[in-house]
């Protein structure tokens, strides 16, 4: 089990939909400057988890912690909730606006930043994210798929958030990309220190990235543990999960 700063703590989080029970006392601790990654079967609760660090589910028991301090879920002045950046899995950017626009949206709404202040900023991310800077007068109908996810990650990192949450990021992109991607989720945690939580069923993506790895299982955590775990199958359910097989096999 790891040690340092909890970040985020997802503490005894229940959410139901309905009659059906997504959360059930879910309890996860993501700590700070490391890379969480969570994994688990189709439906179980992933998504959801993340959007109740987000503020944007309210559980109906439990709570999430940011730095100790409780979420207001919809609170735009939730001193948690203004450092994250994220990366969702449509990753949509306006089409009505440029590629810089969009990535600098934050920084000109939020932060009222000076527009020739903000666009540096938006052109300094997209090289991070390996993107030219004439992308950034393009507007986004004209980029490929994967250049459309090179700029919503760089839209999730330009206000440099201590936080970063990752929904499946690698899905469905050329091998190179998602390498791109997977360097650049390491280097926003080891170099600037983030906390990073990602979403994937990219096996490959989830070795290069996690200091550590949660399986959510029936609303709750099955499993935490690091890489070696993983490959010593510390769990066979998990073992199994990540090798692909079904347990029954
Ligand atoms: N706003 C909502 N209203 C009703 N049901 C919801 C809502 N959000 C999620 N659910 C349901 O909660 C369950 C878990 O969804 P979630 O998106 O968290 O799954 P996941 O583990 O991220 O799955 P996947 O790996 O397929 O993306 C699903 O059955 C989903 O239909």
């Amino acid at each position: 089990m790891m040690s340092g700063t909890v970040k985020i703590a997802w503490k005894n989080v229940s959410k139901r939909f309905g009659n059906k029970v997504v959360l059930d006392g879910l309890s996860l601790d993501a700590y700070e400057g490391k890379s969480l990654v969570i994994i688990g079967g189709s439906g179980t609760g992933k998504s959801v988890a993340i959007k109740t660090a987000l503020g944007l589910i309210a559980p109906d028991k439990g709570h999430v912690a940011i730095d100790g301090l409780k979420v207001r879920p919809g609170d735009p002045s939730d001193p948690g909730l203004n450092q994250i950046g994220m990366l969702f899995q449509s990753g949509a950017l306006f089409d009505s606006l440029t590629v810089w626009e969009n990535v600098a949206f934050k920084l000109l709404k939020a932060h009222k930043m000076k527009r020739p202040e903000a666009r540096a900023r938006a052109i300094e991310a997209l090289e991070q994210v390996d993107l030219e800077p004439d992308v950034a007068n393009r507007a986004p109908r004209e980029l490929s798929g994967g250049m459309l996810k090179r700029a919503s990650l760089a839209r999730a990192i330009v206000t440099r958030p201590a936080i970063l949450f990752f929904d499946e990021p690698t899905t469905g992109l050329d091998p190179v990309t998602a390498d791109v991607i997977n360097r650049l989720i390491v280097r926003q945690v080891k170099s600037l220190g983030a906390t990073a939580v990602t979403i994937t069923h990219d096996m490959a993506s989830m070795r290069m990235i996690a200091d550590e790895v949660a399986m959510i299982e029936n609303g709750k955590i099955r499993w935490r543990g690091g890489l070696d775990g993983i490959d010593s199958c510390a769990d066979p359910a998990v073992c199994a999960f990540v090798q692909g097989r079904s347990i029954e096999d």
